[in-house]
């Protein structure tokens, strides 16, 4: 047994001693089933009839070995070619229906598989979305693209195609089983003297077979990371002549993915000749047996000669079901990880029977508010935005300026003390009308990828005259037909603001928070903002995140935040 362990140690992926993305919590297959069944029930009766035709097909099988019996029997020994053409017939009629049989569990595979998948992958980007931006922004985003593509079409394997090939390998077993007994039970049960060590060998690899494609899996998921952080990053890196040092890691990173996919490879590469060897010590056996059999007269030639036939296609189901095997730990260690990401709860959620707010007159409340993140970024803090009133938030960095902005339109929840809207908890808002009555101007004033229009219409019911006419009160003179690139970053800072003020324009929330709208730009770019946001600001409530005095003096008063107490 000591040779054993050690031969399972050199089998199994290397271990990783810098995990980039941490391996998800163990999950048992039942549970796993349990939570993704109730997004295949839709499906389950087309998803039934796949099976019953995947069960048929080795019937099918079947009975072609057993027409092939009758050939030698019938044709071949007593060499009557008469006899030939109704089993001919026979067997091409036979053809015709496994050929039908195949395409329909195919396809109904394929059919159920992909709506599965898409369901499925509706569901988990949903649950991404109701996360908190700071909540997603501490996962590694390749590795929750790689979440969301491989490892889901791990489980869709798991619960649709790994299911059919179960039951397909079952009914094989059960026919041909019932065939061989059908032809000589002395020699079936003498056959089964190999299910012992093939059942042994199967757990023995099964285990190691596990191991790797959790590694795999989580390989796949540091690989996305890498590739996405440096892509992303691109300036900085170049900037940093870093380039090499992004390249090694990526070669580090690709190439334990490289031994994980290797191991894998070893432990199905090794399998299968055992499986071989053990297979063969069972037909020389019912080679020995049938000889016998054949002299004895309790068996034709053509009955010896289809046992073997059935004996070797028996033991596919086993060699499938080691296939099945390694799908399934591919697939748990998928759900593992797609799972990680459905447990993981939204530290904002809506309360049942939150109350929808139609128009609010835009008073903005925050009432003895404390918040901490890993250390304390608020700490009883009360502020009012009446409507119509323009307030400065200013204070040093890291004061807790954005903290307040995102408690405002429920990012975050306070640890203690309430934030109000019209007098509401905003709690007891709905998410939706909590968030189209407060708009907030975000720091970086991120973009989509598509024109200026497009950019200022997102999520705003804006006709083309709308947009046209917010890009003129705001000043911004580029056509909306403008593209803007992938995070705007084919516009300058300025320009970028102001398609973001427009968009905040068309909105027209009673409530407007901006979050150092003016950061990053030379003093001049700033200047001119002052004018367009005024114009963004005229009869709403406002509370403008900034550290540019200039700005702060436009206000109609100045609030000072210092270490997570206003000043
Ligand atoms: N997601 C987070 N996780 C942990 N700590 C955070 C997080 N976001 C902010 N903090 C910390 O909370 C404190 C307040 O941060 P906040 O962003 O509100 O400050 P700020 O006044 O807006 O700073 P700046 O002017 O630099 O934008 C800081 O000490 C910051 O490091």
């Amino acid at each position: 047994m000591r040779l054993l362990d050690r031969l399972s140690a050199a089998l199994a992926p290397a271990a990783d001693d810098d995990q980039l993305v941490a391996a998800a919590p163990a999950q048992r297959v039942r549970g796993i089933v349990r939570r993704f069944w109730p997004l295949a029930r839709p499906f389950r009766r087309k998803w039934m009839a796949g099976l019953v035709l995947a069960a048929l097909l080795p019937a099918v099988e079947a009975v072609e070995i057993w027409l092939f019996k009758s050939v030698v029997d019938g044709v071949l020994v007593p060499a009557d070619l008469g006899a030939l053409w109704p089993l001919a017939a026979a067997m091409a009629g036979l053809a015709l229906i496994g050929a039908l049989l195949s395409f329909g569990d195919e396809y109904i595979a394929t059919w159920v598989g992909e709506r599965f998948t898409l369901a499925m992958r509706g569901r988990v980007f949903a649950h991404l979305q109701s996360l908190e931006p700071d909540a997603l922004d501490k996962r590694r985003h390749g590795d929750v693209l790689s979440r969301l593509t491989g490892d889901l079409h791990a489980i869709e394997t798991l619960l649709l195609s790994a299911l059919a090939e179960a039951v397909q390998a079952a009914a094989r077993l059960f026919f041909f089983v019932g065939a061989l007994f059908l032809l000589s039970w002395k020699l079936a049960l003498a056959s089964l003297i190999v299910i012992p060590p093939l059942y042994w060998a199967a757990r023995r690899f099964g285990r190691l077979a596990r191991r790797a494609a959790r590694e795999r899996r989580r390989r796949s998921g540091t690989v996305g990371a890498v590739l996405e952080e440096a892509l992303a990053n691109t300036a900085l890196v170049q900037t940093a002549n870093t380039q090499a040092r992004e390249q090694a890691r990526l070669r580090r990173e690709n190439e334990g993915a490289m031994e994980a996919e290797l191991a894998g490879t070893r432990i199905a590469g090794l399998f299968a000749p055992v499986i071989d060897l053990i297979e063969l010590f069972g037909a020389i056996l019912i080679l020995a047996l049938g000889t016998w059999a054949l002299s004895s007269g309790d068996l034709t030639l053509g009955g010896l000669l289809a046992f073997l036939a059935y004996l070797s296609q028996l033991y596919r189901p086993l060699r499938d079901l080691s296939r099945l095997y390694q799908q399934v730990f591919e697939a748990t260690a998928g759900a593992e990880r797609v799972m990680e990401l459905l447990d993981t709860p939204p530290s904002v959620t809506e309360r049942q029977g939150a109350r929808e707010l139609s128009r609010a007159r835009g008073r903005l409340e925050l009432r003895g508010v404390h918040f901490t993140y890993d250390r304390q970024a608020l700490a009883g803090v009360s502020l009012t935005v009446a409507p119509g009133r323009c307030i400065a938030l200013t204070g040093a960095s890291g004061a807790g300026k954005s903290t307040v902005a995102k408690l405002a339109v429920r990012f975050l929840d306070p640890d203690a003390g309430t934030v109000h809207l019209d007098g509401h908890d905003v709690r007891d808002l709905t998410l939706e009308s909590l968030r189209r009555n407060v708009a907030l101007l975000l720091q970086d004033a991120p973009l989509i990828d598509g024109t200026i229009g497009d950019n200022v219409a997102y999520g705003n019911d804006a006709s083309e005259a709308d947009v046209r006419r917010a890009l003129a009160a705001i000043g911004l003179d580029l056509p909306p037909d403008t593209p803007v690139g992938q995070r705007g970053r084919a516009l300058s800072g300025g320009q970028r603001r102001r398609v973001a003020m427009a968009r905040a324009l068309l909105q027209d929330a009673p409530v407007l928070i901006l979050d150092e709208p003016t950061a990053g730009l030379d003093p001049e770019a700033a200047r001119a903002l002052v004018g367009p946001l005024r114009e963004l600001a005229r009869d709403r409530a406002t509370l403008m995140i900034t550290h540019d005095r200039e700005l702060a003096a436009a206000a109609d008063e100045v609030v000072v935040l210092d270490g997570g107490r206003l000043a």
